[in-house]
């Protein structure tokens, strides 16, 4: 909401310390079995991924979506799921804490981020871009210049990509993405940078902003598991394979995306 604060610098991506999981079960899937579901960390702030309808109460998207099939794979029922909010910064140490058994969170697969967590396999193929009112003058990530500001979300990718790649810009970073995109249209900063896919989302709740200049990064998707949890790992593939191999996957893809899946 209004007058959230945005801090300064960066706490990087990832921010976990690791290690001391005593909550945390060895086999996931032995524990989401006893419990008779499967807890999730999902986004509640991301239109087309995970967003909560606060009149309703209910969380929907494309992750909404894979923790329903995995959890039908699992319990035999799509409604045995848990599903709690995670935020980019917060996701890894509730999957460490054993608070949640998967984030299936728009969560792009890194080298930095596989010291702390195993990975599926890529679910989602997303880039980073940038997002403008319309009429803007930053057309691509080449406009941005020295003085302007760049709005993003603490513990993400795309704060640390665009540091890289326009050093001389001044990063924002926020606690999600509601309060990133609330500031843009503030008027506290020039531009919004993350994944194309998640800006699409936002261009949805407000046509007056526009998705510009293409991607500069790649941002491969992947679901994370707590490290070692190989069980649950080739579980949760299986069960994206069987989505795919069904056509599932492509159904849930075009219902949220509106395209079909790149081949
Ligand atoms: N913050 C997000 O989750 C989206 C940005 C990017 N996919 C990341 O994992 O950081």
């Amino acid at each position: 909401g209004c007058g959230t604060k945005p801090t300064e610098p960066s706490q990087g991506a990832g921010g976990a310390s690791g290690g001391g999981n005593a909550a945390a079960p060895a086999s996931t899937l032995a524990e989401i079995k006893k419990r008779g579901k499967l807890v999730a960390g999902v986004k509640f702030d991301t239109k087309l991924f995970g967003l909560k309808d606060p009149a309703s109460g209910k969380v929907e998207g494309f992750d909404i979506d894979m923790a329903k099939a995995i959890a039908k794979k699992a319990l035999g029922d799509e409604t045995k799921v848990e599903l709690k909010e995670v935020t980019s910064k917060t996701r890894i140490p509730m999957l460490q804490n054993g608070e949640i058994d998967i984030i299936i969170a728009t969560m792009t697969i890194n080298e930095e981020r596989k010291q702390q967590v195993d990975f599926t396999d890529v679910y989602f193929k997303a880039g980073q871009s940038l997002l403008v009112k319309k009429g803007s003058p930053i057309q691509s990530i080449a406009d941005l210049k020295k003085g302007m500001k760049v709005l993003a979300v603490k513990g993400s990718t795309s704060a640390v990509n665009v540091r890289a790649k326009a050093p001389e810009v001044t990063v924002l970073e926020f606690e999600n993405y509601q309060d990133a995109f609330s500031a843009l249209k503030a008027g506290q900063g020039d531009t919004l940078t993350t994944d194309n896919a998640i800006l699409y989302g936002m261009v949805k709740q407000d046509p007056n902003y526009q998705v510009v200049g293409g991607t500069f990064t790649d941002e491969p998707y992947g679901m994370a598991i707590r490290k070692g949890d190989k069980e649950f790992v080739d579980f949760v593939n299986g069960a994206l394979a069987d989505m795919k191999k069904s056509g599932e996957y492509d159904k849930l893809y075009e219902t949220w995306i509106g395209e079909k899946p790149a081949p």
